[in-house]
């Protein structure tokens, strides 16, 4: 296919238009890009180089990769580039005003208010609340063949309605575990636009729900003072007392519900998988558990686990749950000598970036010692390693994160031993964020 420029540079700029091609007619990109997404963007950046464009999802999409065009896009320095106009696209009917589709001061605001829920305290409380939680939802996993996917996507939802919302909600819980779940499946609907019993119509009642069940429960919440995030929300203040309104309570509570779901769920599969791979792994995360001695994790516990820290960014680089970050220029912009017109959208993709030679070592081995601080493979860019993104929007749920897989991980480390059989290769669902296409079978053998 030959290339084509994706605008006319403006007559006597030094620049250079960024190069592509449509792809497919109709579909551009869109299928090669969700099968094979790395395949794609390798062969795209042999071809023309770090940034290029091409058609995905109906629109005209500039890809900027590698860790360079990641830090120029995410720490975002003269305020080029705009989350909302990126996101929103994607997933801005269901979570409309989230915190990652705020843009620059409004942003700024907003996140000073939300520091206030990620103190060092009230992460302890949060972990108060998940250890029995976990134990009650570990309970019910069966000795022997399992698939971790769904397994853990219940788990980590049952730990979010009581962590994040409190389970003072009772029998409310089950109506918005439903609500939430069509909500966030609604971002990934092919149809997009309402037809009745559809994702995208379920997802819009799914959020209304959320939004009524939310809004009535803010006055209690403001009037006491509960360990949940819900709670941290309605009471978080700055220094000089700035406060989120009741509505910004619920679009809050929406987008964080969704932003910590799916990302933590992807996490743990991967960690099992790997771990299961790769026994010599598992047994020395096992002894470190078991050197604890301990069911529960204690906050003081979550840095003696230095063995799930190296796993975890290791399953972190081999599969980014968040696999790309939309933006939308609202300048000109220049990059490395190239004209990207106002009002592009671009996209800048951990998941490649993670699998680059020109970076890693053998990049698709599993080896965590690479993050050890004897080697620090890491260190070769400050913008390699990017699963939690990074700037102003990086995320603000990362210890959070991996507080929430320690206490997992932990917890079945201590009761089962795990497999899956020799040679088995787990196949990877990008059409949305990567998941174990087959729910990742395994066998718990218990200890
Ligand atoms: C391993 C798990 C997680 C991964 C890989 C992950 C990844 C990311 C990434 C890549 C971004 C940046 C998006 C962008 O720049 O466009 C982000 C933002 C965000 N994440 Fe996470 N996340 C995880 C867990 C969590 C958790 C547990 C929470 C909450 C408890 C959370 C809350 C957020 C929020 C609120 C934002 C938006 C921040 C802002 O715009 O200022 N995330 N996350």
């Amino acid at each position: 296919m030959s290339t084509i420029p994706l605008a006319r540079v403006p007559s006597g700029s030094p620049l250079k238009p960024v190069p592509g091609d449509p792809g497919w007619p109709l579909i551009g990109n869109t299928l090669s890009s969700m099968r094979d997404p790395i395949g794609m963007m390798r062969g795209r950046y042999d071809r023309y180089g770090p940034v290029s464009w091409t058609s995905l999802f109906g629109l005209r999409m500039v890809q900027m990769l590698g860790p360079d065009a990641n830090q120029f896009v995410l720490l975002n320095r003269d305020n080029l580039f705009s989350n909302h106009g990126g996101w929103d696209f994607f997933i801005g009917p269901f979570f409309h005003r989230g915190i990652m589709l705020l843009d620059f001061e409004e942003h700024r605001w907003h996140r000073r208010i939300m520091q206030q829920a990620f103190t060092k305290p009230a992460l302890q409380g949060y972990l108060e609340r998940m250890g029995p939680r976990i134990e009650d939802g570990l309970a019910t996993w069966p000795d022997g063949p399992v698939k971790v996917l769904p397994r853990v996507k219940q788990l980590t939802l049952d730990l979010a309605t009581d962590v994040f919302m409190g389970s003072e909600l009772g029998p409310r819980a089950e109506r918005i575990n439903r609500a939430f779940v069509d909500t966030v499946r609604a971002g990934t609907a092919l149809l997009r636009f309402p037809v009745p019993g559809l994702r995208w119509s379920r997802g819009l009642r799914g959020r209304r729900v959320l939004e009524a069940l939310f809004r009535d429960a803010i006055p209690a919440r403001r009037a006491s003072h509960g360990s949940d995030l819900f709670s941290a929300l309605c009471h978080a203040t700055t220094e000089d007392g700035e406060r989120f309104s009741d509505e910004d309570v619920v679009n809050h509570m929406i987008f964080l519900m969704m932003a910590a779901h799916d990302t933590t769920t992807i996490t743990l599969s991967n960690l099992f998988y790997q771990l299961a791979r790769h026994p010599e792994w598992q047994e020395r995360l096992r002894e470190e558990s078991r050197a604890l001695d301990k069911e529960r994790l204690d906050f003081e516990d979550l840095e003696a686990l230095g063995g799930i820290t190296l796993a975890m960014k290791e399953a972190l680089r081999l599969c980014a749950p968040v696999p790309s970050l939309p933006r939308r220029t609202v300048r000109d912009v220049e990059y490395q000598g190239y004209y990207i017109p106002s009002g592009t959208f671009l996209t800048v993709v951990p998941y490649f970036t993670h699998s680059m030679e020109e970076y890693w070592p053998d990049p698709e081995r599993f080896d965590p010692e690479r993050f050890s601080d004897r080697r620090r493979e890491d260190k070769v860019h400050p913008f390699a390693w990017v699963p939690f993104g990074g700037g102003a929007h990086k995320c603000i749920g990362l210890h959070f994160a991996d507080m929430q897989v320690k206490a997992i991980l932990h917890q079945i480390l201590l009761r089962w031993r795990w497999s899956v059989p020799a040679g088995y290769e787990m196949p990877v669902d990008t059409t949305s964020l990567p998941v174990p296409k087959d729910g990742l079978p395994v066998t718990l053998t218990p200890l």
